[in-house]
């Protein structure tokens, strides 16, 4: 893979569309425009052309051309667009001369972003951003994935960054009065406060973990004894017919997973084998795996059906009990909701419950971190701030606090790619769809 070659990719999907949008950046772009297109357009300004194979002079599609000379272009090179229709053999006719092209060939995975990352038009917290909001499924995720592509954590970072570089000018001015012989009092007492209001605004942010969880979303197992009514009800949230339901006890085994969108928040709820004593093995394993899937769950519905759940609930952070079938008895065993899902009843206060779980642990796309990676370097950022606080405060050597100071700094640093990020690169754009 080459940095300098012009690349392209479709940008608008796989399979039969009305329109097939093309993009193109590099060096070579104007001349792939003036080659298939015969002339190019005015700057971003879309036009009509008929694109020609220019082997044989045939035409290939009438498309609508944008042409975006560099740097103010997505990529911070020379780009080009090509609207063609999204007919198969149109796309496929298209692409094979383009890459019959001089300089030109197939874009990688996330190649047009990592260039936009490297020619300096987004940070690394923006280019996250825009990956989230590719795959956000929700409106919550969507408003948090988009408050980050606008450079809520990048200019966030900023300004920590900024905060403790001023902290450090301070701490170097210290130094020099230090070689003359006492630091000014005034002057170390404003280091600290500096530092303190930082490292309390850090904590502040680190103690919301609302972020991190909106883009994986609210996990709810659903967990009881068997024929409790697990997958009827697992069926009757996700609206689709998903797990199997049977008269028999023990009908599930494997743990089924359903992605849903409960007003605007991602849930995933999770099926699980009944649990109960055994001496099937594949049913223990499923019992095994649900107390497991119980465990790590947000929240957990222990179902208990009219005739009791006969068993202890699993362990779990947070547990709602719901009673079933309760279109069979008026038996509600002090449960926190009752549902039949038979007639629907208490179906819709089940997800009113959910809903309630999943804004307060998810929040509402308001978080300023979103990924553990996010966490890890704030995280190191504080540890060297806090211990650059105790050894001002235990009048420790000031090269050494420098030194913690600036650990902090390039901590910091990372989350908007300021400082050597390499390794993290490969990983964070082979995650992106060709073409983005
Ligand atoms: N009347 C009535 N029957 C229900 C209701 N919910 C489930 N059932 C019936 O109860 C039986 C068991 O339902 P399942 O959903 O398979 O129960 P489960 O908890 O998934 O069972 P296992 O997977 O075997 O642990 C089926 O015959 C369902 O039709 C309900 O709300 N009302
Ligand atoms: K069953
Ligand atoms: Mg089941």
């Amino acid at each position: 893979m080459r940095s300098d070659d012009t690349i392209f990719a479709t940008a608008s999907g796989y399979g039969r569309s009305a329109v097939c949008l093309i993009r193109i950046s590099g060096g070579a772009s104007r001349t792939v425009v003036e080659t298939l297109a015969g002339s190019v357009p005015e700057p971003r300004r879309a036009a009509v052309r008929i694109l020609r194979d220019p082997q044989n002079g045939e035409p290939l599609d009438q498309a609508l051309v944008l042409w975006m000379p560099g740097p103010s272009s997505f990529t911070g090179e020379d780009q080009a667009e090509l609207h063609i229709h999204g007919g198969l053999a149109t796309r496929a006719a298209v692409l094979r001369v383009l890459a019959t092209l001089e300089g030109c060939r197939p874009a990688e995975a996330g190649e047009f972003t990592r260039r936009a990352f490297l020619n300096g038009r987004m940070d690394l917290s923006r280019v996250e951003g825009l990956a989230d909001l590719i795959d956000a499924e929700t409106e919550a995720q969507r408003r948090q994935a988009l408050r980050q592509l606008e450079g809520r954590l990048g200019n966030a970072a900023e300004g920590w960054r900024e905060d403790i570089l001023q902290a450090l000018a301070l701490l170097e001015a210290s130094l020099d009065f230090s070689d003359e012989g006492d630091v000014p009092e005034d002057l170390e007492a404003e280091i600290l406060r500096k530092l303190t209001l930082l490292a309390e605004d850090i904590r502040r942010v680190l103690a919301n973990r609302s972020g991190e969880r909106l883009r994986e979303g609210l996990t709810v197992v659903l967990a009881g004894p068997p024929n409790a009514g697990k997958s009827t009800l697992l069926n009757a949230l996700a609206q689709r017919d998903v797990a199997i339901v049977s008269p028999i006890a023990g009908t599930t085994r494997d743990t089924i997973e359903v992605h849903c969108d409960l007003s605007g928040f991602p849930v995933v709820i999770t099926d699980t084998a009944g649990l109960r004593d055994t001496h099937d093995l594949i049913e223990q394993e499923g019992v095994s795996r649900a107390r497991a899937k119980a465990q790590d769950a947000d929240v957990v519905l222990w179902l208990v059906p009219p005739e009791g759940a006969g068993t202890e609930p699993p362990q779990a952070r947070r547990l709602l009990s719901v009673a079933t079938k309760v279109d069979l008895s008026h038996v509600r065993h002090n449960c926190d909701v009752a549902v039949s899902a038979a007639t629907g009843e208490g179906i819709s206060d089940l997800i009113r419950r959910l809903q309630t779980e999943a804004e307060a642990a998810l929040g509402q796309g308001d978080a300023i971190l979103t990924r553990q990676r996010h966490r890890s370097a704030l995280e190191r950022a504080q540890a060297s701030i806090l211990r650059a606080i105790d050894m001002m405060k235990a009048h420790g050597p000031l090269e050494l606090i420098a030194e913690e100071v600036r650990l902090g700094s390039r901590a910091v640093g990372e989350i908007t790619g300021r400082v050597d990020v390499e390794h993290l690169l490969d990983r964070l754009f082979a995650s992106f769809c060709i073409g983005k």
